[in-house]
């Protein structure tokens, strides 16, 4: 009898192990996509179609804007109206950013305002970096202060209800101060687990990280934050967005931020393009041991995504910048063409 409880694996270890690939995403191409968007006000109808899309394609997790300063990022100014607009489903997650009380005041008030029993939305995220240089072009002030900041805004959003996530950025390389130290990323992490964010997620802002960085600097914070509290941001600059992505889950990761049609840029990362495309972790992830977990019958509906990324890249004048949607696109002109 003792031999067979030792040989028999509880159901809970079973279920841990076979959930334990499950991943989610995050999908930030309404916020991080469209935020450093230079050439055209983008109407605030095609931001909420853009998310209600998403949503219709399986994404449970969606960043739907920020409530910082129009003055310094004038595409987020709208936010508020996508916040109104979009058709909320119930189990998914459209969250804000938020810099500062301010903008935690003015979302609280929006929240008081709404007429419906489904909330507009649930949760904010923060954000500060692992650098002051960073931090002063982006939020005009240190990282000191900023998570000073950071600590009142969390402690009321939370008393408030809503979840608070966290966002670190330039992890392995700045744009004003150069590499990056990674035992700097495991403090700030740690400070915005103990103010009560409920994940972080790391960010390559640049998008000049490798692989075996990701899988340093990621060893590094482990040390300080499980890893089930952490989630991976990769800019694709340099063409290694899918790579480092996989090199993150290689190391536990099982949070991806990602953007559709890989839109975006920060407007404080000089010359950093989108971040990692969506549709192209999707693809890397088919038939792997990892699964991408989803409303669509249980996941993200990559040929849907392919659609959505062409759909707001034409909106935004210019081909999607997924590859697997250029390649798949390029399929259908072929198959077209034969017929
Ligand atoms: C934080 C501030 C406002 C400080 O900017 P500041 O100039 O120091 O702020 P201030 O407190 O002196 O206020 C200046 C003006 O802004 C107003 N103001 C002040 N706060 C707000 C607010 N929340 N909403 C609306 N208005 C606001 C305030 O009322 C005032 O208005 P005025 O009196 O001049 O008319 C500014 O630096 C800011 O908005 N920064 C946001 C930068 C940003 O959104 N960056 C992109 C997101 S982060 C990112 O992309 C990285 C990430 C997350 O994706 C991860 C990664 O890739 O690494």
């Amino acid at each position: 009898m003792s031999f067979l409880r030792a040989s028999i694996t509880p159901l809970s270890t079973l279920r841990r192990r076979f959930y334990s690939n499950l991943v989610n995403i995050v999908e930030v191409g309404p916020r991080d996509g469209l935020q450093n968007e230079k050439k055209v006000a983008i109407p605030v109808p095609t931001k909420v179609e853009l998310v209600n899309r998403l949503v219709k394609a399986g994404v449970t997790n969606v960043e739907a804007g920020s409530f910082v300063s129009p003055k310094w990022v004038p595409q987020m100014g709208g936010t508020a109206d996508v916040l109104k607009g979009i058709d909320r489903q119930k189990d998914v997650h459209y969250s804000v950013l938020v810099p500062n009380k301010r903008g935690l005041d003015d979302l609280v008030a929006l929240l008081d305002n709404n007429p419906s029993d489904i909330p507009l939305t649930d949760e904010v995220s923060v954000f500060t970096a692992a650098t002051d240089g960073f931090n002063k072009a982006n939020l005009n002030c240190t990282v000191k202060e900023s998570l000073e900041k950071l600590a009142v805004v969390t402690r009321t959003a939370l008393d408030r209800g809503l979840r608070v996530r966290g966002y670190v950025s330039v992890v392995i390389v700045c744009p004003y101060s150069g590499k990056v130290d990674y035992k700097r990323v495991r403090e700030v992490a740690k400070e915005l687990i103990d103010m009560g964010c409920y994940e972080v997620s790391l960010g390559d802002t640049v998008g000049q990280g490798k692989p075996h960085q990701v899988g340093e600097m990621l060893e590094e914070v482990k040390k300080a934050v499980p890893v089930e509290k952490l989630a991976g941001h990769f800019h694709d600059t340099y063409g290694t967005g899918v790579a480092n992505v996989l090199a993150a889950l290689d190391h536990g990761i099982r949070t991806i931020d990602a953007s559709v049609g890989g839109l975006g840029g920060c407007p404080y990362s000089p010359g950093a393009t989108g971040n990692v495309a969506t549709e192209d972790v999707l693809y890397a992830l088919q038939g792997s041991p990892y699964q991408v977990a989803g409303s669509n019958n249980g996941t993200i509906d990559l040929k849907e995504m392919v659609n959505i990324g062409w759909w707001i890249s034409s909106e935004l004048g210019r081909p999607s910048a997924s590859r697997v949607a250029r390649a798949v696109r390029a399929k259908e002109e072929r198959h077209k063409s034969r017929l």
